[in-house]
């Protein structure tokens, strides 16, 4: 998987470099670019921004930066050099353009999965009170645009939360994760939350790990962890038990 990342802060992104991320792409299963927006631009200080027509507070990000710089990377993209802007001729689908933003479509495990699959993502890192929406409207002939929301919250640019959906895609990808067994009972990965977890010592102050962790029945250690799972997303996530199909009759004892 090809990711690219376009800020005009890219050191924000140096945290891609550390751990399972940084290996994997050590290792090729990822192609991890980054770029600094401000080397698409070419006046004295480098503008990537201006006031905003209508009036309002804060800058809005100019228009011909990003398309210089999306350019660039569709150019880069698996279909070498040679492809020209908007060259789809059907044989590959297009990149995926993210757009991190608090009015996109919500992030979630499930999507987190669908992108996993992409060949190219691409993620656009807006500031100030975002991107001119003629940048957005050109990419939509380009790319699969998907502006995306990590919460309904707003942050001060679309860094950290490109990087949370960088790492949550990443480590679904065939090979990122060592034992691919770590990433079943996730939480959210079957729409319940995980289960408590515990290692030595089985006594810690005044505190002993749950006997059955320590019994070596697999059967009851499984039954137990699913019923901590469904006592858990019941508590903590009730609307994710709505989402459930039917449950058995002991679950539905479990969650009475
Ligand atoms: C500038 O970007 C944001 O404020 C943002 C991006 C993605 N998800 C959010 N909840 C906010």
């Amino acid at each position: 998987m090809r990711i690219d990342v376009v800020s005009i802060f890219p050191e924000y992104l140096e945290g891609l470099k550390l751990s399972l991320i940084g290996k994997a792409a050590e290792q090729g299963l990822l192609d991890l670019n980054v770029h600094d927006l401000r080397d698409f631009t070419f006046d004295r200080h480098n503008t990537v921004d201006d006031s905003p027509y209508g009036g309002g507070a804060g800058m809005v990000m100019k228009a011909e930066p990003w398309a210089l710089a999306l350019e660039h990377i569709l150019g880069e993209g698996p279909r070498g050099a040679s492809a020209s802007v908007g060259d789809h001729d059907g044989e590959k689908p297009k990149p995926i353009l993210i757009v991190p933003s608090p009015a996109g479509r919500v992030f979630d495990q499930r999507v987190a999965e669908d992108l996993a699959g992409a060949e190219h993502l691409v993620f656009a890192c807006g500031r100030y009170e975002g991107i001119d929406q003629r940048v957005i409207d050109w990419a939509g002939e380009h790319f699969d645009l998907r502006p995306m929301s990590i919460g309904d919250y707003v942050l001060n640019g679309g860094e950290v939360a490109s990087m949370a959906m960088i790492e949550a895609v990443s480590r679904l990808v065939p090979g990122v994760i060592g034992n691919p067994e770590s990433l079943t009972e996730e939480s959210h990965e079957d729409g319940l939350l995980e289960y408590p977890i515990y290692t030595k010592p089985a006594s810690w102050r005044q505190r002993d790990v749950p006997e059955v962790l320590l019994s070596g029945n697999h059967g009851a250690i499984a039954r137990w962890r699913r019923d901590r799972r469904l006592e858990r997303t019941a508590e903590v996530r009730p609307d994710l038990i709505a989402k459930l199909g039917e449950l058995d009759k002991h679950d539905r004892a479990v969650l009475e």
